[in-house]
């Protein structure tokens, strides 16, 4: 890519942005989207029955607000955010990005996309190479998305990105074990900030820490969305933890939405029976 290319792409990427916060539009449409897995018998040796890990699932997100996708273990939320990414095989179902369909688009004219939408994995530990430095691990998708930059540049991305997530800049020579969870998780963000993305989907970022330093990756997050005008799709397990930074709430169960309703409104009114047994689990203070 030449240097005016690229000029070219950040100043549309800006524009963007600008456009994300003064538009309350639909960012994503997701309609009637099926997700199911081949169960193979090998006794028969063919696929005797699926998993219907997402079954007919339809939800829209409104540009620079959060929407919280919730349910137990097993209801389908990961495979929802993987599909997005093309991580999860599409049985059938339109998913929308800004008004075209990615699902059904194949990999190189999606590569635009998977630059604008990231994710944030839930076990920051688990999610990072343990014998790569910091500097590599952010740097990778610079790496892959601006292949033009040398390495100069990518560094001072690199520092300019560790300090947006409150980590300094000389973290970026050290390894992730050298890291608590709260910081390892905030790597894992400055990572996915990295290529400048509209839309990221957090997948139970905060499932794996301590219960203040969850609160302290909520609030950075809101504060990113601020700044940046992103656009989240936040899942989790726990009504709790969505409560304060979703707009929206979707609840799922057994590969299909339920409830779907402002945070106020699930809190105060829930009309599902599954919503007011998440409800129930959520811990009183
Ligand atoms: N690659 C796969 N092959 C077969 N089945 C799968 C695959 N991925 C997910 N599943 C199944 O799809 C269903 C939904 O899984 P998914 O991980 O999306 O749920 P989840 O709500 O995110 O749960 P968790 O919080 O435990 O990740 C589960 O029954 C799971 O076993």
């Amino acid at each position: 890519m030449t240097q005016s290319t690229h000029k070219e792409e950040r100043n549309s990427s800006e524009l963007s942005k600008s456009e994300i916060r003064n538009s309350n539009s639909e960012i994503l449409t997701v309609s009637g989207l099926r997700v199911y897995f081949p169960i193979y018998s090998p006794f028969l040796r063919t696929v005797t029955d699926h998993v219907k890990a997402v079954d007919d699932v339809s939800f829209s997100v409104k540009a620079g607000t959060t929407v919280g996708l919730v349910g137990e273990s097993g209801s389908g939320k990961t495979t929802i955010g993987r599909s997005i990414i093309k991580l999860a095989p599409i049985t059938g179902g339109q998913i929308k990005y800004r008004g075209v369909d990615i699902a059904s688009m194949p990999n190189r004219p999606f590569f635009p996309y998977r630059k604008k939408i990231q994710m944030v994995f839930q076990d920051p530990f688990n999610s990072l190479n343990p014998r790569m430095t910091i500097y590599q691990v952010i740097s990778e998708p610079l790496e892959i998305h601006f292949k033009d930059w040398n390495a100069s540049k990518r560094r001072e991305r690199v520092a300019e990105l560790l300090k947006t997530v409150g980590l300094e800049a000389d973290h970026m020579e050290r390894y992730p074990h050298e890291f608590s969870g709260g910081q390892r998780q905030r790597i894992g963000i400055a990572r996915a900030l990295a290529v400048e993305p509209e839309f990221i989907i957090c997948d139970e970022p905060v499932s794996a820490l301590d219960v203040s330093v969850q609160a302290q990756i909520v609030n950075l997050l809101q504060d990113l969305q601020a700044q940046l005008g992103l656009t989240y799709l936040f899942i989790a397990h726990d009504l709790a933890v969505v409560e304060h930074i979703s707009d929206e709430v979707l609840v799922m169960t057994g590969g299909k939405i339920v409830e779907q309703a402002s945070a106020d409104e699930i809190y105060s009114n829930p009309q599902h029976e599954y919503t007011r047994k998440l409800l129930d689990a959520v811990p009183q203070f």
